[in-house]
């Protein structure tokens, strides 16, 4: 935390050798300045390159290596989601990736025993709760904190005490926020999916206004904002631009892009992105 004084200029004479009396007095009033992150920072989730090896059940491609060509080309953190259906990223994965990454990991999972107990036994540096359904093609909204508020707490608090910075994957909303606060996350990352699948121009800026309404609810709670879900090369400025958005976490659109133009390049271009944004 950087504090910086700040001055006033009032009045004290002083004599100097030449006619003229320099005004200076000076009183320090402590203003604390919180530092904003030269940069919304990129968390890259390489859950799809593990998709792709288990369409064929090879060893390749492989998502370490992914990870750290993530890393090289900018990405803040490496996200993986360990479901409960093991689709895509492997316990060996999360394994693997928390004595190679050269940055820091995000955990995605449920707020489940069996999860939470993995997570301890691991340690990433974060875990982020998030909704499951087996027969989801994708994580379809926020986790409902206010609901199940006494878990939710219980599995932070378990979190928290190995040293996990948690979470909680929420929709923008004032009630989910406030139960976040509740359950003492120190985070919370909001759901941008309603924005990414918004149809038309009206709707996607009535989104982007609820998503900007929520960053600043949680920056309010006191929490640190994270945002993802659905972002991808045309949608994503306008969410980095919102001020005091910590972090964004993407994958889909990256690993996709990947295809194309190679991982390295897909990153630092979305790097890019949110950097001018
Ligand atoms: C929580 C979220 O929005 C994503 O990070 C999540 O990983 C999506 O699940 P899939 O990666 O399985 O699509
Ligand atoms: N929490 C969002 C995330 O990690 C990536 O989501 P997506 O970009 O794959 O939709």
């Amino acid at each position: 935390m950087f504090s910086f004084f700040r001055c006033q200029l009032s009045t004290i004479n002083c004599q100097l050798p030449i006619a003229f009396s320099v005004i200076i007095s000076v009183h320090f009033q402590p203003t604390v300045l919180i530092p904003m992150p030269s940069s919304v920072l990129l968390g890259v989730n390489i859950d799809h390159i593990a998709t792709l090896r288990q369409a064929r059940g090879t060893r390749y491609p492989e998502p370490v290596q992914a990870a750290l060509v993530a890393e090289q080309a900018g990405a803040d953190g490496i996200t993986v989601h360990l479901r409960e259906d093991r689709r895509h990223i492997q316990d060996r994965d999360v394994e693997l990736l928390a004595q190679t990454l050269q940055t820091r990991m995000n955990l995605e999972m449920a707020a489940t025993e069996e999860m939470v107990g993995i997570a301890r036994r691991i340690g990433p540096a974060h875990c982020c709760l998030v909704p499951e359904k087996r027969e989801e093609l994708t994580t379809e909204g926020g986790l409902d904190v206010a609901a199940n508020e006494a878990w939710i707490k219980a599995c932070c608090d378990r979190l928290g005490e190995a040293g996990i910075e948690v979470s909680l994957f929420i929709d923008a909303d004032a009630t989910q926020i406030e139960a976040a606060r509740r359950c003492g996350a120190p985070a919370i990352e909001i759901h941008t999916g309603h924005y990414a699948d918004a149809t038309n121009e009206a709707a996607r800026l009535a989104e982007l206004e609820r998503v900007r309404e929520g960053v600043a609810l949680g920056l309010n709670a006191g929490l640190i904002v994270n945002a993802g879900h659905g972002l991808h090369y045309h949608n994503t400025r306008d969410i980095a631009a919102i001020p005091g958005i910590n972090e964004l976490n993407i994958g889909h659109a990256i690993i996709a892009q990947a295809v194309i133009s190679g991982l390295h390049e897909a990153v630092r271009e979305m790097r890019e992105i949110i950097k001018n944004s």
